[in-house]
């Protein structure tokens, strides 16, 4: 006891912790709302330190957690779980990243180990995880499971997906399973033809949880919602759990909820509250949009960016444009993007996520649908999409909306987003729980007016905002023109034709592996072994002298810069013992080697004098003095 005080009174003292603000549910006889927020942020301050055996966790899942490295929980951890395991409603605001799943889960978790016993005659699940996109269905799915088999608990576990017929439903649901890991959606399918009983619903659902609620209607699932929440029976916790406050929360809080705990990170509010983790570093390159190629070749290359790294494109053809390019440079990369098909995707992020490839292309196509989201507020817009999808493309494909990328260091926008709502989700790849992150934006003159929007909301002062997007420090001209000759020369052999004719390709062989990857992942549910999606394209051949930057191609600087990189992964955290201890309060911007470094300042000679030669010596020649990054 003595020892939480003491801890409490550390914790008041702290002025740069993440704080947050616990809303109680509105109740009769209320103290004055002052008293009551102030008792609140108390309670969650002194939950801050607590451990998962303090918040009351069961043994057996803290067990799991440990092993899978996890020891300390996430704020928004500390606050849930405890709420949550009360039996409270609960609307959790939170950043991205910032650990809502296992914010539910755990306690959801938890509550079933206790309930389930052979007694129990349930005809329908205890628990319904309703998600926007199938690849979250999946995400979910995955991470129930491998904590349930670590727990060595019996819980049965079924995700559906609308691919599924009537009969796969049937037999999915026949038993029933405890937890239905579902989108509304296909919910909603399973009530109307009878797969689902809604008496059986109203005996057996214990716990219903809306993951990533700022989507669900939004992504057109309102009606399938309502539908469903009929059948949800009075007594049933609900949890809803999201990235972002807006109109729709509000409005799924009011149509499932009653009398919730809202949990809130004080900062998110809307776009303009800051919900990009404080452990990002973002920063941008300007350059014409035909230099883009050589620039992220040097980031790339030159290893000026630590992996794993996401790059974002806006169209599908620039991914296969920038996959062939990198083929010839000996970078292996895959292409993640709505036209593959729902397999292969699933697959081409498990394998990313296993560390199996190092650089990942995605093409965001559901920025467009941000933007409208964020700019008007109203979901009419997607509802229409949903009814009329884009041909060929997977409408609940979200390749970036809380989706879980494991350990990714750096996103690059090699093209810029559509708004600033989809810069906020794209950079919310990185910086996940106790990771730091980093972002290379490549803005292009045309890019200029968004990369403003972008600026505005982000914040434009480098010591008041800390979201402050500062230009890239690491790369100098210099680096950039010793490649330009060999980058200019392969980017003008990916032709449109080869794109197009790699693009085709890539899709017969995804929709080969994706019937090939069904009936496999039956049977082997965890096999990640089976196909390769960095395979290569391109036809011609990589040159071999391409494969390998040659010393003499690197100045003193760049060379630096690399060394940098390295040093920073140590400085900032990556290491396993920094994240172990947690990060925040190491990352010291005047200790942080890319805040600090700037490629065009240095002045130090070339060690060894290193050898030049014809055009690539002269470019690397000419050093400036402290110019911004391009
Ligand atoms: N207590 C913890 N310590 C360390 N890592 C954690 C902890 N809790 C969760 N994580 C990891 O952090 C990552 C991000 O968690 P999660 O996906 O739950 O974030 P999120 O808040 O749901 O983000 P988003 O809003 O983008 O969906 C995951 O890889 C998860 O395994």
């Amino acid at each position: 006891m003595a020892k939480k005080k003491e801890k409490l009174s550390e914790n008041k003292k702290k002025k740069d912790t993440e704080e947050l603000k616990v809303e109680p549910p509105t109740v009769e006889e209320k103290p004055p709302a002052e008293e009551a927020e102030a008792e609140a942020e108390t309670a969650a301050e002194a939950k801050e330190e607590l451990s998962f055996e303090e918040l009351g966790l069961d043994p057996r899942l803290i067990r799991a957690l440990h092993k899978k490295n996890i020891h300390k929980p996430t704020p928004i951890q500390h606050v849930a779980i405890p709420l949550i395991l009360e039996g409270k409603d609960v609307v959790a605001r939170a950043k991205t990243g910032s650990g809502k799943t296992f914010a539910y889960l755990l306690p959801l978790l938890q509550k079933l180990f206790s309930e389930s016993s052979p007694s129990k005659n349930n005809q329908a699940p205890s628990a319904f995880i309703l998600v926007p996109t199938r690849e979250l269905c999946q995400q979910v799915y995955s991470e129930v499971m491998w904590l349930i088999e670590l727990c060595r608990v019996q819980l049965k576990v079924v995700q559906l997906t609308s691919s599924m017929s009537n009969s796969d439903l049937r037999t999915a649901l026949a038993g029933p399973p405890d937890i239905l890991v579902s989108t509304p959606a296909c919910v909603h399918t399973c009530l109307s033809n009878g797969v689902l009983l809604p008496k059986a619903v109203q005996d057996s659902l214990s716990i219903i949880v809306l993951d990533e609620a700022d989507l669900l209607l939004s992504y057109g699932y309102e009606d399938d919602l309502k539908a469903l929440t009929t059948h949800v029976p009075r007594r049933c916790q609900c949890l809803l759990m999201s990235a972002t406050s807006s109109a729709d929360v509000e409005k799924l809080k009011k149509l499932i909820l009653h009398n919730p705990y809202i949990l809130t990170l004080p900062e998110v509010g809307d776009l303009k509250d800051d919900i990009i983790p404080k452990n990002v570093q973002q920063f941008y390159i300007s350059c014409s949009a035909r230099d883009k190629l050589v620039h992220i070749l040097a980031l790339l290359k030159l290893e000026l960016v630590q992996k794993k790294v996401l790059i974002f494109t806006n169209a599908i053809d620039t991914s296969y444009r920038l996959k062939l390019f990198f083929e010839q440079f000996g970078i292996k990369s895959a292409v993640l993007n709505a036209e593959l098909p729902q397999n292969s995707r699933l697959h081409i992020l498990e394998e990313f996520n296993a560390g199996l490839f190092d650089y990942l292309i995605a093409t965001d196509d559901s920025q467009r649908q941000d933007k409208e989201n964020f700019d008007s507020g109203s979901n009419t817009e997607r509802k229409k999409s949903r009814k009329h999808p884009k041909q060929k493309l997977d409408t609940e494909f979200g390749v970036v909306r809380g989706i879980d990328f494991k350990n990714v260091h750096t996103v690059i926008n090699f093209e810029m987003p559509q708004s600033a709502a989809g810069y906020v989700h794209r950079i919310g790849r990185t910086g996940r729980a106790y990771n730091t992150g980093a972002s290379v934006s490549l803005v292009s003159p045309e890019e200029n007016d968004i990369f403003d929007d972008i600026k505005s909301v982000m914040g434009e002062s480098d010591s008041k905002d800390s979201n402050f997007i500062a230009p890239f420090p690491l790369l100098s001209k210099n680096a950039v023109e010793a490649l330009r000759y060999r980058a200019e020369d392969v980017a003008r052999s990916v032709t449109k034709v080869a794109v197009r004719e790699s693009r085709a390709q890539d899709l017969r062989n995804e929709i080969l592996n994706s019937e090939k990857l069904k009936a496999h992942f039956q049977d082997n549910p965890k096999d990640l072994d089976l196909l390769k999606h960095d395979k290569v394209l391109s036809k011609k051949e990589p040159a071999p002298h391409l494969r390998d930057v040659p010393e003499y191609l690197l100045d003193a600087t760049t060379q630096e810069a690399s060394k940098i990189v390295k040093l920073a992964r140590a400085a900032m955290g990556n290491s396993n013992t920094a994240r172990r201890k947690g990060f925040r309060g190491k990352f010291r911007k005047s200790r942080d080697p890319l805040k600090t470094f700037s490629a065009e300042a240095s002045k130090r000679p070339p060690k060894g004098g290193m050898k030049r030669k014809g055009l690539e010596s002269n470019a690397g020649h000419k050093r400036k003095r402290k110019q911004p990054a391009d």
